[in-house]
């Protein structure tokens, strides 16, 4: 039987809780104790949309408490932290799109799966940082909150998610507790933090690229730590990646195990390992200097990237691959580990760019060896609060050899654009 507890940060100090094993804690026990519910809800979309996924071996939280290969920084603690909270949310979005892509019950315009599988996530991550960080106070900036479940009428949705999270949380047996309606929303709320430029913020994206999801492609969740404004950690799951390169695949699953863990810490370094728990490897990124040679790595979805502008520069550089499109921050990853050359972001106007769906990337693909600046060359800056406010148009990444060629490529794809006659 496991606890229930309520998770509040007001109350956060220095309670005892029944766990096992028992690390230290900042969670308040309600006082009733509850059997683990069963989350058996069928969720779905139209299954012939969707690729179909093949049962794995759930991802293994627990495995990720091995002692870090960071472990001489003073961000040992907060790296395995992470690694466990990324893969216990990664199992739990893995259920979701199993049941998303088995079941065709639903109508693909229901939005409900996604929504309880990026709470979920966030509710697992909030409370695992939770758990297994106890020095210094908890901020973080996250893409949910949970205005939306307080509504009348969100009963039956936030029960769903009370019961996948706490059912996630069983089987993965590292924690014996389960949480409480309000529990589930005051961790969803520990995600409101403002961020910026002093103390330590976790940054989260409980699920990037929920289309990607939503299809059974690529997703992935995004966690990094924010130290005095600048990334110091991340890490990202990402279930449907292959641990092998996807070169040439065009994001597609090559029949091999899929579902990976990257990770870096500043100076130390970026490695993979698989979500259900190898030791960690050294990765880099690829030493291509002619960009004939290169490839790049693209969104998915058109809507989110100007593909003429990419399309331009690809061609000013010279590359004769064709684009690689994936979803989510997986392609900071891919990049990072050598699959291909290049990262090309350019939204169209308007959208501004969380720090979520950048900060955990950016940091795997720096440590790596490689490069991420905006259009202009600029560093990414994560320190102005939950969007990159001072963005120039969009975000590259690459290696050191490429980066000149790249961004005097980019500055003249941006020009020609700005000088071509408006279509109206
Ligand atoms: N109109 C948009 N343009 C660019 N990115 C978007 C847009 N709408 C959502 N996104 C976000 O872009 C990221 C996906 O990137 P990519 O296109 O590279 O796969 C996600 O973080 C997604 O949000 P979300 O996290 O809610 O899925
Ligand atoms: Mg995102």
């Amino acid at each position: 039987m496991a606890a229930r507890v309520g998770l509040s940060h007001a109350l956060l100090a220095s309670s005892s809780l029944a766990r096992n094993p028992p690390p230290r804690a900042r969670l308040l026990p309600y006082p009733t104790l509850l059997p683990l519910p069963t989350y058996r809800r069928s969720v779905s979309a139209s299954a012939s949309a969707l690729p179909s996924l093949r049962r794995r071996r759930p991802f293994a939280a627990r495995a990720m408490s091995q002692p870090p290969e960071a472990a001489g920084s003073p961000y040992a603690a907060e790296l395995a932290a992470a690694k466990k909270a990324v893969a216990l949310a990664a199992r739990l979005c893995q259920t979701v799109q199993q049941e998303l892509v088995q079941s065709d019950v639903q109508s693909k315009a229901d939005k409900t799966p996604v929504t309880v599988a990026d709470y979920g996530s966030q509710i697992l991550v909030s409370l695992v940082l939770n758990m297994e960080v106890t020095s210094g106070s908890f901020s973080m900036v996250a893409e949910e909150d949970s205005e939306d479940l307080r509504k009348e009428g969100a009963e039956e949705i936030l029960e769903h998610i009370t019961d996948l999270v706490n059912e996630t949380l069983a089987e993965d047996g590292s924690f014996n507790i389960s949480l409480s309606q309000e529990g589930i929303l005051s961790a969803i709320d520990s995600g409101k933090s403002e961020g910026g430029p002093s103390g330590r913020h976790w940054v989260l994206d409980p699920i990037d690229g929920t289309k990607g999801f939503v299809r059974g492609g690529q997703y992935a969740i995004a966690l990094a730590l924010l130290d005095e404004g600048k990334v110091v950690l991340g890490v990202l799951g990402c279930p449907n990646l292959p641990l092998t390169s996807i070169c040439n695949l065009n994001g597609n699953s090559s029949g091999d195990q899929t579902g990976v863990l990257f990770s870096a810490t500043i100076g130390c370094g970026a490695e993979v390992q698989s979500l259900d728990g190898s030791p960690p490897q050294k990765i880099s990124v690829c030493s291509i200097d002619n960009p004939v040679n290169a490839s790049f790595f693209e969104s998915y979805e058109g809507a989110h990237n100007m593909r003429d502008v990419t399309g331009s520069i690809a061609e000013k550089l010279g590359v004769q691959a064709p684009p690689v499109r994936i979803d989510s921050q997986a392609k900071y990853g891919a990049l990072a580990r050598g699959d291909g050359a290049i990262y090309l972001r350019f939204p169209h106007k308007g959208y501004k760019e969380k720090i979520w769906d950048h900060a955990a990337g950016s940091i795997v693909v720096t440590e790596a060896g490689g490069i991420v600046t905006d259009a202009s060359g600029k560093d990414l800056d994560f320190s102005k609060g939950r969007c990159l406010d001072d963005l120039d148009t969009g975000i590259v990444a690459t290696n050191k050899q490429l980066m000149p060629s790249l961004l005097k490529a980019v500055q003249e794809a941006i020009k020609e654009k700005n000088q071509a006659p408006s279509p109206l």
